[in-house]
């Protein structure tokens, strides 16, 4: 995987102060870009930012968006900000709408008509739905099984007919599902409340919480629980910058999945985080959880191809380590 020193360069980062924005900002800063944080806040903290350049700004506000573009030079967008709970978003499917599709076309439409038209946006497995055959590739077919999938998918779309349109350059990441925490141990996911597996499991070793709810064990897999294919978050912040570069470099706009391309389901997670932790992590068996496909792995050989991405994280034990170090600095403060 090559990754060249940027030539001067200001990256807008919508989001940025969120668990993957942040990782992605730090990757950014070290290999020389300029960045500019904007998000809201709603889901992300000042903490994981230190003091890079930073607007307070919710994306539904053309105009705050527009002013940001008159005072800084922007160069290209990487856009995070999102809603992106998959079972909130089957209970509350209009507030992904308007924050996902609504917010993410304000964005585009300043971003064109301030002359920027270069764009890397955070997609997801969930715009698969419940796959067909696995590993799954870009061109396996879509179709969302929850609302949030299908506001990604919504944006995926509107991208490529804004592409035609007006020229937008952009490459649409499909993460699947994001773990662990940069080395540093200063950085990790922070969300209030949590809802990810990972997280969840660490908090309970850590006594934080009383036990982790396993939804479904009735699912069609060798133990009847759900299966994922964890990335590590310095991974998906090295596919940014090979992205960005790619369409620096005149590279076509596209789609990419990024994944390890190993499938481990929820027991699987927990064990792995009692090896880790050394704890025993208390489990209660609960029903399904609505909207969640049984598995979701990835093929990522389009991204190792095309762009030269390699993961450095492919061992769970790892991933889980990263997590729960830090965890084991800030757990207690959340
Ligand atoms: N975490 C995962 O496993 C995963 C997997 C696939 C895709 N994604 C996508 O990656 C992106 C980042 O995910 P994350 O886990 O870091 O989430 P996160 O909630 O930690 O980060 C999102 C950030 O966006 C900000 N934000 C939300 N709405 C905003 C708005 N209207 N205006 C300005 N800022 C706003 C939040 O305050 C937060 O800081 C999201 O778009 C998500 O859909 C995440
Ligand atoms: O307390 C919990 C939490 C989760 N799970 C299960 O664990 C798996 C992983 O769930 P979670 O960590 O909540 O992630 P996902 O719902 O798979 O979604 C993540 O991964 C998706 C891509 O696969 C992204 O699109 C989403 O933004 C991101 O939140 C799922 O099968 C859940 O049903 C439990 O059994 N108990």
């Amino acid at each position: 995987m090559k990754i060249r020193k940027a030539v001067h360069m200001n990256i807008l980062v919508c989001g940025g102060a969120g668990y993957i924005g942040s990782h992605v900002v730090r990757q950014l800063q070290n290999r020389g870009y300029e960045v500019l944080v904007l998000d809201n806040l709603v889901n992300g903290h000042l903490s994981a930012i230190g003091n890079t350049p930073f607007v307070k700004a919710d994306i539904m506000n053309k105009r705050a968006l527009q002013q940001v573009f008159d005072q800084n030079r922007i160069d290209a967008v990487m856009h995070f900000a999102a809603f992106s709970i998959v079972g909130e978003s089957v209970k509350r499917p209009d507030l992904y709408y308007r924050n996902n599709v609504a917010g993410t076309l304000n964005l585009i439409q300043t971003m064109l008509e301030n002359g920027v038209n270069k764009l890397i946006f955070s997609s997801t497995a969930a715009v698969y739905g419940e796959p067909g055959e696995i590993p799954i590739s870009e061109d396996h077919c879509t179709k969302p099984t929850n609302p949030y999938g299908a506001t990604k998918l919504a944006v995926e779309e509107m991208l490529k007919w804004f592409s035609q349109a007006y020229g937008l350059n952009y490459i649409s990441l499909r993460y699947f599902n994001a773990a662990g925490a940069d080395e540093a141990g200063d950085i990790g996911e922070d969300h209030n409340p949590e809802t990810h597996l990972i997280p969840l499991a660490l908090k309970t070793a850590l006594g934080l919480l009383p036990e982790v709810k396993i939804f479904g064990t009735d699912y069609p897999t060798p133990d009847g629980t759900c299966i994922r294919d964890y990335i590590h978050v310095n991974d998906l912040a090295n596919a940014h910058i090979l992205a960005l570069q790619s369409l620096v470099s005149g590279g076509k706009s596209t789609v990419y999945n990024l994944g390890n391309g190993s499938g481990f389901s929820v027991r699987d997670i927990i064990k792995t985080a009692q090896k880790v932790t050394g704890k025993l992590i208390r489990v209660v068996e609960a029903p399904r959880r609505a909207g969640d496909p049984a598995v979701l792995v990835a093929s990522a050989e389009k991204i190792k191809r095309e762009l030269g991405w390699q993961p450095q994280f492919r061992d769970i034990h790892q991933i889980i380590s990263s997590a729960w170090h830090w965890h084991c600095r800030h757990g207690k403060e959340s």
